[in-house]
């Protein structure tokens, strides 16, 4: 089989530090005579856009996502055939919770060489959120309400741009969850599970659909998630006052909130969450809208990746 890699590029990623990573990794693949392609994303959204141009054909393709966790969102929302497609990743992000998911941790000089030099793939489960006439892929996680409308401040947040200068890009997501706590909106809902568990909520602070157990830059919402299981982790937070919730949040951030008053980790192949007030919904950090009635559900196995040594 021809192995040419399409490598789709965001040099953005990490406030514009990915660039020159990627210089020092196109030294590699021009060194080693690599057979490859490079697509620079260009705006928000290219990298869909460049992920549906490259797999429109029934060809199986090798693609290295090199960028942050939107990227990689953007990536597989573009894919048109998950399994004809062997999906490397070089993580140049800032939260990089797909990295962590993976327990990728080497740089991404050593990431790269165990991709090319890899000759088996790896399957993980993805998910998948539907909601207001939209369906979209997540690889880390997909919820409503704070954490979603968090993920929104981000997209567009000075802070977040100022604390990446100093490593500190995490931060951000702290401190906009502070704020968003006390000023969102009280909304009640129901989720029912695949195994006909059902919760009634009120007082919803979030519910998250975990595939990985990480979002927000290491933030351990659901600490056993596990994408081989073919289920979703959610973590569901609702019926406490605002302020104890801000009390818990150091024991969510330690991953020891399972058995804390308001929150409750439950798992399911698919979730059905009902809003009576609109509520943010987003995938992998990527806005998904305001929705009152929203579906989380895995893909068993559906991502294809090298193996890596
Ligand atoms: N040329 C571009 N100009 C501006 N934004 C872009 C461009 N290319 C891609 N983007 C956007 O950059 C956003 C953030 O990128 P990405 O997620 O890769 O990095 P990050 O935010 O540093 O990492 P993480 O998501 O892990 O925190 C993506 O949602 C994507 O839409």
């Amino acid at each position: 089989m021809d192995k040419t890699y399409d490598f789709i590029v965001n040099l953005h990623s990490r406030t514009g530090k990915a660039k020159e990573i990627w210089e020092s990794l196109e030294e590699i693949l021009t060194k080693d005579g690599v057979s490859y392609r490079v697509h620079i994303t260009e705006y928000v959204g290219h990298a869909t856009k460049i992920a549906e141009d490259l797999t429109a054909d029934d060809a199986y393709h090798f693609l290295v996502v090199a960028g942050g966790d939107g990227t990689i969102n953007e990536v597989l929302n573009g894919i048109r055939d998950l399994s004809k497609v062997s999906f490397g990743y070089l993580p140049l992000g800032s939260a990089n919770d797909f990295a962590r998911g993976l327990h990728i941790t080497a740089e991404p000089e050593v990431i790269l060489r165990q991709i090319l030099a890899s000759e088996t793939e790896d399957a993980y489960d993805l998910g998948q959120v539907c909601c207001g006439g939209q369906t979209r892929r997540f690889a880390i996680s997909a919820g409503a309400g704070i954490d979603a409308a968090v993920c929104r401040e981000a997209l567009t947040s000075r802070l977040k741009v100022f604390l990446n200068r100093f490593h500190l890009g995490k931060l951000t997501y702290g401190l906009l969850t502070v704020a968003e706590l006390f000023r969102a909106p009280f909304v009640s809902g129901k989720v029912e599970l695949t195994d006909g568990r059902e919760f009634h909520m009120k007082n919803i602070i979030f519910t998250a659909a975990m595939n990985f157990p990480c979002e927000g830059g290491g933030v351990p919402m659901a600490p056993s998630a596990d994408a081989h299981d073919g289920k979703l982790s959610a973590c569901l937070v609702y019926g406490i006052p605002r302020f104890l919730c801000l009390c818990a949040f150091p024991f969510l951030i330690a991953g020891k909130h399972e058995n804390i008053r308001g929150f409750e980790i439950v798992e399911a192949e698919e979730l059905h969450v009902v809003f009576d007030k609109p509520m943010v919904v987003h995938a992998d950090g990527e806005d998904c809208g305001d929705q009152t009635d929203v579906t989380f559900r895995c893909l068993p196995g559906a991502l294809h990746m090298p193996h890596l040594d």
